[in-house]
């Protein structure tokens, strides 16, 4: 993130730089997720797997608006051989990762910075219960669980932020007065970093990344009066449960992170479920918290943000919710 900052501020020797932080932010979960599940610091190797899996996700994307004709998907056309070429190195680059793993789960770079900045590898948990094939799999989920939900929502907040200055103001007063203009936010100033977690959650009301979720009733029940045979699908509207005036009031449309405050009204527990719920709840969640409060509280160190006149607001559904033609923003350094 500090790099990344660094080249931003290279950037603005004019005095201001543009740029499109929905393609900016993605460096950022694509080195903490790196790390996370692998302990390791060659985020080159976790690129590389990166892009692959944004070239399937277009591609899955892609097949999603089209008609789906059964077994289409299993003749040799062009696309289809694309999308097997892509799974193939997808596990080839994760194989890699999981072969060169130290035997004890740690290496001595991260032996030097403490064992991974202090947070043990997934790996080490991960391989004495589990087969290669296991652990491909669910590397493959963190992947890409992993980085497109969490782009999403430093875009939104950031967007947000500039569309609503004094929120950024306060926020940057928070973030100055507890973490300073120089230091990194560690772990002790996360929980006092109150206006910034109440701009996440905001966020992730009004621009849940993942906008809906799909469960099966395993038995019949009753929902608002209706009858839901067992077996039946539902789809579970995170999106329109965020916005139900019903539940956030008549301003429900609008950004406004006081909602989260320690003086917010009662709500239903399942009126905010940006990370779904039950049995399958977000696993990344915790760690996806973390990753924004210290990406905007580091940004918010440094520069001052607006809209570019170029920014058009068009959210829309693509798997996950994001802005159709990016979110071009100014920076200003402080
Ligand atoms: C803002 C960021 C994130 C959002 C909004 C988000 C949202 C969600 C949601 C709604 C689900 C439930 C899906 C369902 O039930 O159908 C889910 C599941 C999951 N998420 Fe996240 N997620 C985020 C970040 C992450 C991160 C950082 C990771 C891991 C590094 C991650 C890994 C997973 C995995 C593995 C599952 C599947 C859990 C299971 O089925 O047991 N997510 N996420």
């Amino acid at each position: 993130m500090r790099r990344m900052l660094d080249e931003l501020a290279a950037k603005a020797v004019g005095g201001e730089a543009e740029v499109d932080v929905a393609e900016w932010f993605q460096r950022v979960p694509q080195e903490v997720i790196t790390f996370a599940t692998f302990g390791r610091r060659n985020y080159e190797d976790g690129r590389v797997v990166f892009e692959l899996q944004d070239e399937l996700a277009g591609l899955a994307a892609d097949a999603h608006s089209k008609v789906y004709i059964p077994g289409y998907r299993f003749l040799p056309l062009r696309r289809n051989l694309r999308v097997w070429h892509l799974v193939r190195e997808i596990r080839k680059g994760l194989a890699a990762f999981i072969a060169n793993l130290p035997k004890d789960g740690r290496d001595d770079e991260q032996r030097r910075d403490g064992g991974g900045g202090g947070m043990r590898d997934l790996m080490s948990f991960m391989t004495p219960a589990m087969t290669t094939e296991e652990i491909i799999e669910e590397s493959k989920n963190f992947f890409f669980a992993g980085k497109e939900t969490l782009v999403s929502l430093l875009t939104w907040a950031t967007v947000a932020l500039a569309m609503h200055p004094e929120w950024q103001d306060r926020a940057r007063q928070e973030v100055l007065a507890v973490v300073g203009r120089d230091d990194l936010p560690t772990k002790d100033h996360l929980p006092k970093l109150k206006t910034v977690g109440m701009i996440v959650n905001e966020t992730l009301r009004l621009y849940p990344p993942a906008v809906a979720m799909i469960r099966t009733a395993n038995r019949d029940v009753e929902l608002g009066g209706c009858v839901v045979p067992a077996g039946t699908e539902l789809l579970i509207p995170i999106l329109a449960v965020h916005h139900d005036e019903e539940h956030w009031g008549a301003d429900a449309a609008e950004f406004n992170p006081a909602r989260f405050g320690d003086d917010r009204r009662p709500r239903h527990q399942m009126a905010f479920m940006p990370f779904g719920g039950g049995e399958r709840v977000c696993i990344g969640q915790n760690l996806a918290l973390i990753e924004a409060k210290v990406a905007l509280a580091v940004v918010l160190q440094r520069f001052a943000f607006r809209l570019s006149p170029a920014y058009v607001h068009a959210p829309r559904v693509l798997m996950i919710l994001n802005p159709q033609y990016g979110a071009p923003v100014i920076f200003r350094p402080l």
